[in-house]
């Protein structure tokens, strides 16, 4: 078995990944070598660390997502849309297929090179699809008493599952104003989300625009968050707060959000970044960044 494995450092509006391509070699790196090098003190640093395999249902690759935590999760936008940015260029497609554990995703070719929309399938709202604990009929709005940031607070929170669990809190003031970093992890890990939850607050500015700052299940605060930015636009429209195009702002970046009429499909657009290539030592998970003139494929 090889003793080394590069790696791809990439990042969606800041939203950081680590990139295996196990196509090849399957190299063994269980969870706590996840943790390891998802921590900036110990390796490279990512939010989420993807590795890329053959595709059973026959796309063009399968995606395995970690949380920094070490946990498999179900889905990570912002990755997919930097993996959709690989296989368009690997490819020379203007659409590739992601199979994910929850299904297969689209991605397209965007305007630029770094521009890459994903379809990110159809949004689930069913108490028991969240996963919620207890039954809520209307999960725009649900009861959730979580003190601090009850006060600003103009309307119950809204639960979407987008392929992974999301909790939108929608805010009167300016996001960074709630001490998010606090009330995360009593938020995240609320009896209510059985499977743990992404946590967003959300300010409406107008129909087309809101901002998000993101509690990430499994990493903790992020630059950006994919998909966060499509259930807090699916939660908005379905609150008649926005229309079903918006802008939404996070601290790393823009992303456009369409929650399509005809088939219920969300579809995302954002910029993607390439950062480096880098090489891990397997024995002792020993990293380095490559020159260019040794990058392999
Ligand atoms: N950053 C990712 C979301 C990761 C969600 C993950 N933290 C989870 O546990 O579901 C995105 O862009 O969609």
């Amino acid at each position: 078995m090889a003793s080394h494995v590069q790696f791809l450092k990439m990042n969606g509006l800041g939203n950081a990944f680590i990139v295996i391509d196990a196509r090849k070699t399957m190299p063994q790196l269980g969870a706590d070598a996840v943790r390891s090098l998802a921590n900036a003190q110990t390796g490279p640093g990512c939010d989420q660390f993807i590795t890329l395999e053959a595709s059973p249902a026959g796309a063009d690759v399968f995606m395995r997502i970690h949380n920094a935590d070490g946990g498999e999760v179900e889905a990570c936008g912002n990755a997919t849309r930097c993996i959709g940015r690989l296989l368009l260029a690997e490819t020379g497609k203007t659409v590739v297929s992601v199979e994910t554990v929850v299904g297969v995703l689209t991605a397209y070719r965007g305007d630029s090179q770094d521009m890459v929309m994903v379809d990110m399938g159809v949004p689930k709202f069913g108490w028991q699809d969240i996963p919620l604990s207890e039954p809520f009929e209307d999960t725009r709005a649900i009861e959730l008493q979580v003190g601090p940031i009850d006060a600003p607070i103009l309307h119950s929170p809204s639960v979407v599952n987008v392929g992974n669990p999301h909790a939108i809190f929608w805010v009167k003031n300016d996001v960074e104003s709630y001490g998010l970093e606090a009330n995360g992890p009593m938020l995240e890990n609320h009896m209510i989300f059985p499977d743990r939850a992404n946590i967003s607050l959300a300010q409406v500015h107008n129909s087309k625009e809101l901002t998000l700052k993101v509690w990430e299940r499994g990493v903790g605060l992020t630059r950006a968050c994919g998909t966060a930015a499509c259930a807090a636009a699916v939660a908005a429209h379905r609150n008649r707060f926005t229309e079903r195009k918006v802008l939404v702002h996070l601290p790393g970046g823009d992303l456009t959000i369409e929650w399509r009429e005809a088939d219920e499909h969300i579809l995302m657009t954002g910029s993607t970044e390439l950062e480096y290539v880098g090489d891990i030592s397997l024995d002792d998970l020993t990293w380095r960044k490559l020159p260019d003139q040794d990058r392999v494929g």
